[in-house]
């Protein structure tokens, strides 16, 4: 819709040819976009790969981060040579450990310059009514970036560009960590003091981790980083938020998976981030703990227990 607004020709593309039939005949997507009452008329919809996507200036990636290298494998060879994909997916690959800039890069052996990461606070539902909202897009070349900031330009929309794009990979991805774990003490019932500690501690970890993985301080402090933790930290709007928040009110991994209205990417990016942690000598209290709670069935208190810790250390 965002780049619909902006003036593209959009076509989205769906594996199923129900969606792809309500989206040409009746303008809208019930499933996945149920608050959207029309889409723009320059929205149309094709269920053919090599359609969808032939003659596209821009490809846009939105799929779960552990499904998408098995899902652009299908589209390997199929996008124009000259064609820039950018993704809007915010997960660590659990078991390779990729960010999704390389999961993006290596499936659909793309030059990176070809590439462009776009993430900030946008709690899509907000942005589906288009309230007022910014975002960063990040490649490591300059053309590209502004290529794709000017085509999700609107005037609800504010476009940032930057070369960060492993900063912006990991605070898209690591901040849904820190969601589940605030959620998790806002549905135990703690208030604003443990919360504020919760996504502090987090900012700290996803930064130590993120400058040690190469990317760059400032990204941390800007819409991607501290921008998008407030966002997902505070709002029932996200899922990752809302399974915490489920966990937190005694619910099991299987029931909060089940009431989960779409993908909480945090819950298989959590192993990711204790490995990259293990991998780069980061330690990462905050994810270690959480991949108790989400392999071992610890309690909130017991979460917050491990996030304490046992010495007195320099903040
Ligand atoms: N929602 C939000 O507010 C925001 C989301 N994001 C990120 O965007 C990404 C997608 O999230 P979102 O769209 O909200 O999540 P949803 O749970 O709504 O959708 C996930 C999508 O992935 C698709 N999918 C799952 N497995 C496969 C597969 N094997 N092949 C092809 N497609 C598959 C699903 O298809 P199907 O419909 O058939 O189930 C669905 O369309 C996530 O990484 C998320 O972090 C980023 C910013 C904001
Ligand atoms: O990334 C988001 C907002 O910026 C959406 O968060 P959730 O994936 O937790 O819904």
């Amino acid at each position: 819709q965002v780049l619909a607004d902006a003036g593209n020709q959009v076509v989205m593309w769906d594996i199923d040819p129900e969606v792809v039939d309500e989206i040409n005949s009746k303008h809208s997507n019930a499933r996945r976009l149920p608050t959207v009452e029309r889409l723009p008329d320059a929205i149309i919809a094709e269920g053919d790969r090599a359609k969808a996507v032939s003659g596209a200036e821009i490809v846009v990636v939105a799929i779960a981060a552990q499904h998408a290298c098995e899902a652009l494998t299908e589209f390997k060879s199929l996008l124009d040579h000259d064609a820039i994909a950018v993704s809007l997916m915010k997960g660590i690959e659990r078991g390779t450990d990729r960010r999704m800039d390389q999961v993006v890069c290596q499936t659909l052996d793309l030059d990176p310059v070809r590439f462009a990461a776009v993430s900030g606070p946008n709690l899509s539902k907000e942005v589906a009514a288009r309230e007022p909202s910014a975002t960063v897009v990040a490649s490591a070349d300059a053309d590209t970036a502004m290529r794709v900031a000017r085509a999700c330009t609107t005037d609800y929309f504010k476009a940032f560009v930057s070369d960060d794009v492993i900063g912006l990979e990991m605070c898209g991805s690591l901040k849904n960590v820190t969601a589940l774990a605030v959620g998790m003490s806002r549905g135990a019932g703690f208030g604003e003091n443990t919360a504020a500690m919760i996504q502090a501690r987090g900012l700290a970890e996803l930064t130590a981790l993120g400058e040690a993985c190469g990317a760059k301080s400032k990204t941390f402090a800007g819409l991607a980083g501290v921008g998008d933790l407030v966002a997902t930290c505070g709002s029932s709007l996200s899922r990752n938020y809302t399974f915490g928040f489920n966990l937190g009110q005694g619910k099991s991994i299987e029931e909060a998976t089940r009431v989960s209205k779409g993908v909480a990417e945090g819950v298989p990016t959590t192993d990711a981030v204790v490995a990259l942690g293990e991998r780069y000598q980061v330690a990462t209290p905050l994810a270690t703990a959480m991949s108790h709670v989400l392999d071992q069935g610890l309690s909130c208190r017991g979460m917050i227990d491990e996030l304490f810790g046992g010495q007195i250390t320099a903040e």
